[in-house]
């Protein structure tokens, strides 16, 4: 199944007193179930506005933006809002974390919007997410008494809870060392085969994009696709 459909996809702003700045031109893309997509691109390329598209943070300009079959622009926003809350799960470079919480309390937040079962066994799906990324010990623990790895993986925990179709990283492993990284690439690989999710990872590093099935560049704007290394 299509998840996410992007053709001739521009996005151009408006900056004040100056002529108007195409950010993305043409912008080709899908993403099936189970993909695994890597985009490259430099600082100023246009990463983040492209994350904010297929996040459906953003409606492009021209061009056409499909989520399951349906152009995005026929969503009205709270339907836009609900649709990323259930099916898309984000990680971010910044973890983003609650600090006053434990790491069970930030695992559950998004299941209070969930509904049924989901609600009702809350606690006992965000601790069964946290055993799942190797913090069954922690459930406990503050923000601040958790390494950046460990911070990580109850962010990642979070953001996959409600077992999203799409995951969307940015820059995942920006704030780790080499090590920490590689073994939250692999976790995010890992409970993306578990749940059939496709996962776009956006990255500057080629060692993380090298783990990709699909390469993408993004020069100035401009999505091509790249040959594996
Ligand atoms: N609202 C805006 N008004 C003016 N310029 C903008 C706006 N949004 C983005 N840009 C410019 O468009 C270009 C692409 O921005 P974007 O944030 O998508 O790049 P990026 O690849 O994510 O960069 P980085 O890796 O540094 O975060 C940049 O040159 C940026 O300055």
């Amino acid at each position: 199944m299509t998840l996410l459909h992007l053709a001739s996809v521009t996005r151009t702003v408006l900056p004040p007193d100056q002529p108007a700045l195409t950010i993305l031109n043409g912008v080709d893309l899908d993403v099936e179930e189970d993909d695994r997509i890597s985009v490259v691109g430099r600082s100023g390329s246009g990463k983040s506005t492209l994350l904010n598209l297929l996040g459906l943070l953003d409606t492009p300009t021209s061009g056409v933006l499909e989520f399951a079959g349906k152009p995005v622009k026929q969503y009205s926003s709270r339907e836009r809002d609900r649709v990323r809350g259930r099916e898309i799960g984000f990680v971010f470079q910044q973890f983003n974390l609650l600090p006053g919480r434990t790491a069970l309390e930030n695992v559950i937040m998004p299941l209070l919007y969930a509904e049924g079962r989901q609600f009702w066994r809350r606690r006992a799906i965000a601790a069964e997410m946290l055993e799942e990324v190797g913090l069954g010990h922690r459930l406990e623990s503050l923000p601040d008494r958790l390494s950046g790895g460990e911070q990580q993986r109850v962010a990642i925990a979070r953001s996959l809870v409600r077992g999203p179709r799409l995951i969307l990283a940015d820059e995942p492993t920006g704030a780790l060392d080499l090590d920490t990284g590689q073994s939250v690439m692999e976790l995010i690989d890992e409970v993306a085969t578990r749940t059939r999710a496709a996962l776009v990872v956006i990255t500057h590093d080629p060692a993380i994009a090298e783990r990709s099935r699909d390469h993408y560049r993004l020069d100035h704007g401009v999505l091509t696709r790249a040959e594996a290394s």
